[in-house]
């Protein structure tokens, strides 16, 4: 059951470990790249109230002692402040520049320590344990790291590789329902900007996913890691292709800022709504038939996610007010947006050739339908 993928980044290589029962085994896995038998580990309170013990057993069976920091959990601890008392905490433990840290937990605590650990010393090593489906399957490899800012969703931040990836699968069977749904947002992206057969599958095989078949899951979250490996192992800092990895998440990012960084809106819920307007943008440009923007909203209500803006609570901004969101995206080049579009499912490519008029209208019609 157990499976690793690796990036073979020149200087920087590292394994990504897959499968049940990991944390009882992390000090096998954590050992050969320690200096010393300590490590520090940062979490939030919900996954170390969940799985910190186990993750202390499994390295005390190697004689490696840990110390901890529990962070509140939430997308708003991706932050400044939060940072700071990550780095002021590392120091305080006397973290030298071979000790590893580990990130323990979801995609935002992989962010926000895989930063700190980037600016600590200079760079200090550090491994993610990723726990939240959205974490083993796309945040905890890359080495995209940061934090959110008012201007705008991970304006802040740093490319550091991790020394080691591992997804113990176990730990998905805590995550609660929405989170775990949120997580198959960036899955199913996978499937939709590149690998058509993988979206077939998961059109098959998401209930089952979701429902707590651990073959399935370990299946997509191999087939993911795969995906996004061999393309950062081509593109490591996004000149060109790793932005395919963005499907969905210019106009998800926008969502997320407009709603705060706040629980009205996950950012796999934003990239699952943001991918559903990509095809719908791409269909009303030619590039693709109006049959994928449907299926692809097919598939996400056949799973129970969000696929609409209606589905967001509250206040949202104009289609002005959500353009002028859209221009902190990173991929705008000269003040212009960039789009991830596509030529069908499993066919994404990146374009500015995209009139703001059509953007501007498809976001006004989702509007409308609030
Ligand atoms: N660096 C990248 O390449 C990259 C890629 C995708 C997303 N991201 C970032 O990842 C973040 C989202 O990640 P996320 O969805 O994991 O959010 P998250 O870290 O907030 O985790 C979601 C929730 O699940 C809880 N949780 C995590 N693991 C759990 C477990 N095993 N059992 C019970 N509860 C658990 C957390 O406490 C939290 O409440 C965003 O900030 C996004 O920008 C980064
Ligand atoms: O790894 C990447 O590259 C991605 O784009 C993956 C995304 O899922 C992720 O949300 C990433 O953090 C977005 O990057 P950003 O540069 O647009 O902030
Ligand atoms: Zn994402």
């Amino acid at each position: 059951m157990h499976k690793t993928v690796h990036v073979g980044l020149p200087g920087r290589e590292y394994d990504i470990q897959i499968g049940p029962g990991l944390l009882a085994e992390a000090g096998k896995y954590i050992a050969p790249f320690l200096p010393r038998p300590r490590v520090v580990v940062i979490s939030d309170e919900t996954v170390a109230g969940l799985h910190l013990d186990s993750l202390r057993a499994g390295l005390a069976a190697d004689g490696i002692t840990l110390t901890a920091l529990s962070l509140p959990p939430g997308e708003a601890t991706k932050c400044w402040s939060q940072l700071t008392h990550c780095v002021d905490w590392l120091l305080e433990q006397k973290v030298e520049r071979n000790d590893i840290v580990i990130a323990l937990g979801g995609g935002v605590i992989g962010d926000l320590v895989g930063f700190a650990a980037a600016v600590l010393r200079r760079g200090v090593r550090f491994v993610q344990i990723p726990t939240s489906l959205l974490a083993q399957v796309d945040s905890s490899v890359g080495g995209k790291t940061g934090i959110n800012v008012v201007q705008g969703k991970n304006l802040v931040g740093a490319f550091h590789q991790p020394t080691l990836v591992m997804a113990d699968t176990d730990t998905l069977g805590t995550l609660a329902p929405r989170d775990f749904l949120a997580g198959y947002g960036e899955v199913v992206k996978y499937g939709m900007l590149g690998d058509a057969a993988f979206f077939d599958w998961l059109e098959t095989q998401g209930p089952a996913l979701a429902a707590g078949d651990m073959t399935a899951r370990i299946e997509a979250v191999r087939r993911s890691v795969q995906m996004k490996a061999d393309i950062v192992m081509r593109d490591e800092t996004e000149q060109g292709e790793r932005a395919l990895l963005n499907l969905g998440h210019t106009f998800g990012h926008a969502l997320e800022a407009a709603t705060q960084y706040s629980s009205r809106l996950l950012h796999g819920e934003g990239v699952a709504i943001g991918c559903a307007l990509a095809f719908e943008l791409s269909a009303r440009l030619g590039l693709c038939s109006q049959e994928d923007p449907s299926r692809v909203r097919a598939h996400l209500k056949t799973m129970g996610m969000m696929t609409d803006l209606r589905d967001i609570d509250g206040e949202l901004p104009d289609a002005d007010g959500l353009l002028e969101l859209m221009g902190q995206d990173k991929k705008v080049v000269s003040g212009e947006l960039r789009f991830v579009l596509a030529r069908g499912i499993g066919d994404a490519f990146v374009t500015g050739d995209v009139p703001r008029d059509m953007v501007r209208q498809v976001l006004v019609d989702a509007l409308d339908q609030r």
